[in-house]
């Protein structure tokens, strides 16, 4: 259930602000831990974009449990048990959602952000720029299209799935499906990514969400006006990503289909996973 702070009067889902929004400061062997979700699209991110960088030796990783219970995000080998205790150990007063992705620092023993539009940007810019994914000369253009991604596609299929009125819901999914015949178009003039040939962090977010889409967000999220498959140019594209192993390799279908049907019981009360979609992901 999310918790009414996050419904507005009339409906709407309206997203917690970041807590933790410390900016990354360089790698150290052992220093900084990701923890992240499969299931998650914000987190696939930050696990799409490390291993692009090729910087796995510098940002070590603990994939929670898919299934998410009252207390939260558990901890597989239970240190700590929950992520709710790295949270309460960097913020004592912290009252909002335990979230992944997030980084804790081993060496200071705190949180240092769960700021997750900043973490990929932060490893692309300080970290490594091979391949760059976020060239400087095309960075305002980037920044337009993430704008657009997360209010038209990443955040509007939460905004569908968690709208608590019928007008909420129409609106958010009237938007998703404006940006995805956007996409689509975009696509359709033959360019192999959002920029042309270069992969940028553009499609890193734009896929975490495609690669959801016929999965979860189509049935358990009611985006069901088309799905992912029936858009020529993105199934293309969203296939193209997923034969990059950066992206096929960090998406497991099992964990995100078990997460969302099975953890958000006021949208899904039997808790049931569905059977399917079959689809092939090949190229
Ligand atoms: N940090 C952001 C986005 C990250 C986010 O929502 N992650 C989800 C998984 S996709 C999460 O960890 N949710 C935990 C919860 O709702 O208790 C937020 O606070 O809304």
């Amino acid at each position: 259930m999310k918790p009414a702070r996050e419904t507005t009067g009339d409906g709407r889902f309206a997203r917690q602000p970041n807590r933790f929004t410390e900016r990354l400061g360089p790698p150290g062997p052992g220093r900084y831990r990701l923890y992240a979700s499969y299931a998650c699209p914000w987190a696939q991110r930050v696990l799409i974009v490390r291993r692009l960088l090729g910087v796995e030796d510098l940002l070590d990783v603990t994939i929670v449990d898919p299934i998410r219970d009252e207390k939260g995000w558990r901890v597989p080998g239970g240190d700590p048990e929950y992520l709710s205790e790295l949270y309460l150990a960097s913020d004592p007063d912290y009252r909002g959602r335990y979230t992944v992705p997030v980084i804790w620092d081993a060496a200071e023993g705190r949180i240092v952000t769960n700021d997750f539009p900043q973490i990929t940007l932060d490893l692309e810019t300080t970290w490594s720029t091979t391949p760059d994914l976020y060239p400087e000369r095309l960075r305002p253009e980037i920044d337009a299209l993430n704008d657009r991604l997360y209010h038209g596609l990443n955040n509007a299929v939460y905004e569908a799935g968690f709208a608590r009125s019928q007008a909420a819901y129409e609106e958010a999914v009237a938007r998703v499906f404006a940006t995805l015949d956007e996409l689509e178009e975009r696509l359709a003039a033959g360019s192999p990514y959002l920029f042309g040939d270069e992969l940028t962090e553009s499609d890193v977010r734009a896929y975490t969400t495609l690669a959801r889409f016929d999965a979860v967000y189509h049935g358990h999220f009611k985006c069901s006006v088309r799905r992912l498959v029936d858009y020529p140019a993105l199934w293309a594209y969203a296939r193209r990503l997923y034969a990059i192993p950066a992206f096929g390799e960090t998406t497991d279908f099992d964990h995100i289909k078990r997460h969302y049907y099975m953890t958000h019981p006021d949208i899904n009360p039997s808790r049931i996973v569905p059977v399917g979609p079959a689809i092939d992901w090949s190229l």
